[in-house]
This record gives C-alpha cells, structure tokens and sequence, in this order.
C-alpha cells in the first residue's frame, strides 16, 4: 500500500485540491490542471456532484491521476471507491476511517498534525502523511522539528500552501510534495477560464521546479 501511495506523490510535486460545485466543470477543469504539469488530482467530496465528477475524469481526461479527498467515514470509504478513486485524502485519521480503507485496497494520504498522530500511523505502516492544516498547524517550524525524532516520514503540506510559500515547505527533506486549492479557484470556474487555470497550474508546476 505504501507503494502505491508513493506512486501517486511521486508523481507531481503539487496537488490541486478540488471543489467542483458543478459536473459540467469537472473534464475542462480537470484537463487544464493536467496540461498545465500538475496530474495528480485530489477532488474533494464535499459538493453533490464530487463522486459524478470523479468518474468523468477518469473516463475522459487523459493523462490524470484521479483522487478523492475529504475522505471522512467508512461509508466516504465505499461510495469513492465505488467512483473509481486511485487513492483518498483525508484531513485527519481514526482507526475506524484506516480499516475501512486497509478492507479497500486503495492506498490513501491521511491527515496529521501531531507526532503522536505520525506515531500512531507509523505503528500501521504509514510512510507518507497529509499535514494538514499546513500552516495553521505550525507549517515550516513544525514539519523541521518533526523531521528531527521522525525522519523515517514524508509529507504532504496542504492548508494555506499557495505559490509564495511552496517552495520553503518542498526544501524540507521531509517533504514529498504540497497540495492546495489555490490553481482551482471556484471563480474563474463559474467564468469558465480554463486557459487562466491552466497558467496557474503552469505557474505552481514551474515554481515547485525552480
Ligand atoms: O477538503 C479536504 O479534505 C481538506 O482536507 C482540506 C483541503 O486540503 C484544504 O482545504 C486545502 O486548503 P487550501 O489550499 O488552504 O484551500
């Protein structure tokens, strides 16, 4: 499991976290992200239509990796996986919510931001994290004193990432990659701007390079 989980954060230094408020959204959203260099997509189920959009992405964005995040309860668990999800993200972790998804086979990104939360996975088998909420949580300061007595983990930062600050989170050695919702704006969503979202992620890819 870890494995496949360390596939899918190899695979882009930036996650878009996702919130797509309407279907029709979700294969021109999802192509923009893609082409502008970011593959890996976290769509969140927190809108109606998340598990619809999902399906629509596999089926018709070439290219994509295609996750479900807010992954809350066993019963997230089944209808993402039912969608067709590559992995899940959640935004914290109960042993309820972990069986649940060990019994799917799907690999997922669980939510931490204690060491006693990193400890507890660690014990399961866990080797890459979401930390999450990135910056309310501590950001830079806290993922450099967690790397001192638990080196063995990697993360990913998301919770008020943006362009600015990526780059100081993708420096840490205990960092794998960032996650945000900063290149999917729900505005320039209703606006139908693709070539502006796709120059975000154009931006966020080149930026998490430099
Ligand atoms: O929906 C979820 O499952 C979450 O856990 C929360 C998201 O990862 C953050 O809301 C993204 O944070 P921002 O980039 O600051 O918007």
């Amino acid at each position: 499991m870890q494995s496949a989980i360390e596939r899918v954060v190899s695979a882009a230094p930036v996650v878009p976290v996702m919130v797509i408020e309407k279907l029709e959204h979700a294969v021109p959203l999802g192509r923009a992200l893609v082409a502008g260099g970011l593959p890996v997509l976290e769509i969140t189920l927190r809108t109606a239509c998340a598990l619809d959009a999902i399906k629509a992405i596999k089926a018709e964005v070439e290219g994509a990796i295609v996750g479900a995040g807010t992954v809350n309860t066993p019963a997230d668990v089944e209808r993402a996986a039912a969608a067709g999800s590559e992995f899940f993200v959640s935004p914290g972790s109960t042993p309820r919510l972990i069986d649940a998804v060990e019994a799917s086979g799907i690999p997922i990104l669980p939510g931490v931001n204690s060491p006693s939360e990193v400890m507890a996975l660690m014990e399961r088998g866990f080797k890459y994290l979401k930390f999450f909420p990135a910056e309310a949580a501590g950001g830079v300061p806290m993922l450099k004193s967690i790397g001192g007595p638990l080196p063995q983990v990697k993360f990913c930062p998301t919770g008020g990432v943006n362009l600015k600050n990526l780059q100081s989170y993708l420096s840490l050695p205990n960092v794998v990659c960032v996650g945000g919702s900063w290149m999917a704006p729900v505005d320039m969503m209703h606006a139908g701007d693709w070539a502006g979202i796709e120059k975000l992620a154009r931006e966020a890819r080149a930026a998490a390079e430099a």
